[in-house]
């Protein structure tokens, strides 16, 4: 038996799998395992002076894993993975994943600190809980657009077909209200041969409209029995309702996720997919600013990238261009007038340089905005906050600020590319990243598991509850290095006081950033 029980295993006689039977009576999704003390023993060296030999060491050990359809429907039967005989894996060293194979959320580690969370490693296994002929898959999108979303659907209906040889796939259309509102499309190797080549998504989309009992209805009388769900931290919400509603109703039905979106706020994994795709598209709007701004006098270009709530790719945009002067996000609040304020700085550098260029994230200054436009707070379909242009707004400001107050002609240039960097096909890399991640969920859900997240942790691919990505979003830490590194390569100003970043704690600096921020406000 492997590490936790619902997997079939080979490897019984290693030390994970010993613990197995312990672990199987743990609550679902999270099993600690703790070992008993062991003794460290190690000769001593020159290098090793500041060891403690035969010193003694707690190492705790925990997984967080995904549940498996076993868990509410323990006499599903089992059947051998028909990748073995599959000629793409032939000669393929271990073609099946070891049941004792996790995936380490912290790879940097200390000497003394414990081992932490683990997360099951993706990939084929041994056995499977479906044949070929009995699996009726269907494939939604949902939330706002993103490269690569094709790519996903193009390889989930390759992987389900070429690999395991099933050939009933639905696709619902417009998003979760799709399930109940539409007709579904029959999805084949032929039908999505050439999307990965088009932006958008195959299957439409759309935002709100999540009806759990409407769509698990939908699931049971259609006779669906793998649900795969691509979209962002709503759409994974919607899939925990429906994985939920699943395991209440006792259906043999596995619901994959697949995290998609183009702010990158998504927690626990590297990085969402199309992200890389547009923070280089982002790369044409700042160039085009930037030969705009060099060929006039005093020139200031403003460029707003997406990034509702994390500013992502505002930062990596301006890390990767080197021609951004300074770059806001909606983590790390700004103030305009006064010693150390943005417009100080942008004096300064037309001084130096003739031009400067800023890199907006949408989401950045929006209560500054709020409060002068005086603004109601407008929701989507799905919830979410509606922005305000916070390009327009800062535009005006800077453009208010040097005619009649500094009373200096600039040539102010503004390039809102919005939806240019997520409307196009994912690039290379991206594309790689995509069909990791759809044959992952594809050999995850034959296998019997639900309820999961697929999605890079440190690289390696990873079976995540769904739980674990939603409950909290991926944001800009300030005080992580990423930022410093931002900051050091465009010296801007951090718009944080020097007595304040002396403070130890993360939560103490970001919360007198917000006091800064409101200060500067009245
Ligand atoms: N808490 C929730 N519970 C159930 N369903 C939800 C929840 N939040 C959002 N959804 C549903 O998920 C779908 C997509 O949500 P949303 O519009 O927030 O986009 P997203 O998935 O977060 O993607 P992105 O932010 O990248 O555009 C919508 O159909 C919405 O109804
Ligand atoms: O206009 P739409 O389609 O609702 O999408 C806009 C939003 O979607 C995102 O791309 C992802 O949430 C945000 O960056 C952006 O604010
Ligand atoms: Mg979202």
């Amino acid at each position: 038996m492997g590490l936790l029980g619902s997997d079939y295993s080979s490897h019984s006689n290693s030390k994970l799998g010993e613990q197995a039977s312990l672990l199987h009576h743990l609550p679902l999704s999270v099993a600690l395992f703790n070992p008993p003390k062991y003794k460290r023993e190690r000769a001593q060296t020159s290098s090793d002076s500041n060891v403690n030999v035969n010193e003694h060491q707690t190492c705790d050990f925990i997984i967080e894993d995904v549940p498996h359809l076993t868990n509410f429907l323990p006499d599903l039967p089992a059947y051998p993975n028909p990748l073995e005989k599959s000629q793409a894996y032939a000669i393929v060293k271990r073609t099946f994943v070891s049941p004792d194979d996790v995936v380490a959320q912290k790879i940097v580690v200390q000497k003394e600190s414990p081992r932490g969370v683990h997360f099951r490693r993706a990939g084929p296994r041994e056995k499977v809980y479906f044949t070929p002929e009995e699996v009726r898959a269907c494939i939604v999108t949902c939330g706002g657009l993103c490269p690569g979303i094709n790519t996903v659907i193009r390889e989930i209906v390759c992987g389900l077909n070429y690999m395991y040889g099933v050939d009933d796939i639905l696709g619902i259309q417009g998003g979760y209200r799709g399930f109940y509102s539409k007709n579904t499309i029959n999805l084949t190797p032929k039908i999505v041969n050439d999307i990965h080549k088009r932006g958008g998504t195959f299957l439409q989309t759309s935002r709100g409209g999540h009806d759990t009992n409407k769509i698990v209805d939908n699931i049971q009388d259609r006779g669906i029995n793998q649900v795969y769900i691509i979209g962002g931290d709503g759409t994974q919400k919607g899939a925990a309702a429906i994985y939920k509603e699943v395991e209440k109703r006792g259906l043999r039905v596995a619901v994959a996720g697949i995290p998609k979106t183009i702010d990158n706020d998504i927690a626990v994994i590297d990085k969402s997919f199309g992200f890389d795709t547009a923070v280089e598209e982002a790369q044409r709007a700042i160039n085009a600013a930037h030969v705009e701004v060099e060929s006039v006098e005093n020139g200031v270009g403003i460029v707003k990238l997406m990034g509702r709530y994390s500013g992502f790719i505002a930062m990596h945009a301006t890390l990767a261009s080197r021609d951004v002067d300074c770059c806001l996000i909606p983590e790390s609040p700004f103030y305009l007038e006064g010693q150390g304020g943005l417009f100080e700085f942008v004096e300064q550098r037309l001084k130096e340089n003739g031009h400067i260029i800023i890199v907006l994230a949408e989401g950045a200054g929006q209560d500054y905005v709020a409060q002068s436009m005086h603004a109601v707070d407008d929701k989507d379909a799905s919830g979410n906050r509606l922005l305000l242009d916070s390009g327009l707004w800062l535009t005006q400001k800077i453009k208010d600020h040097f005619t009649n107050v500094q009373k200096m002609a600039i040539n102010m240039k503004y390039i809102d590319p919005t939806y240019m960097i997520r409307a196009i096909p994912s690039n290379a890399s991206d594309n790689i990243y995509c069909t990791l991640l759809a044959q992952s969920a594809v050999h995850g859900a034959m296998a019997g598991y639900t309820g999961f997240t697929v999605g890079p942790v440190n690289s390696r691919h990873a079976y995540i509850p769904i739980s674990r990505v939603t409950e909290s979003q991926n944001i800009v830490k300030l005080t992580d290095r990423m930022w410093a590194r931002l900051l050091a390569s465009t010296n801007q100003p951090s718009f944080v006081q020097n007595c304040d970043l002396a403070l130890p704690s993360s939560d103490v600096v970001y919360s007198l950033l917000v006091k800064v921020d409101r200060a500067d406000q009245v």
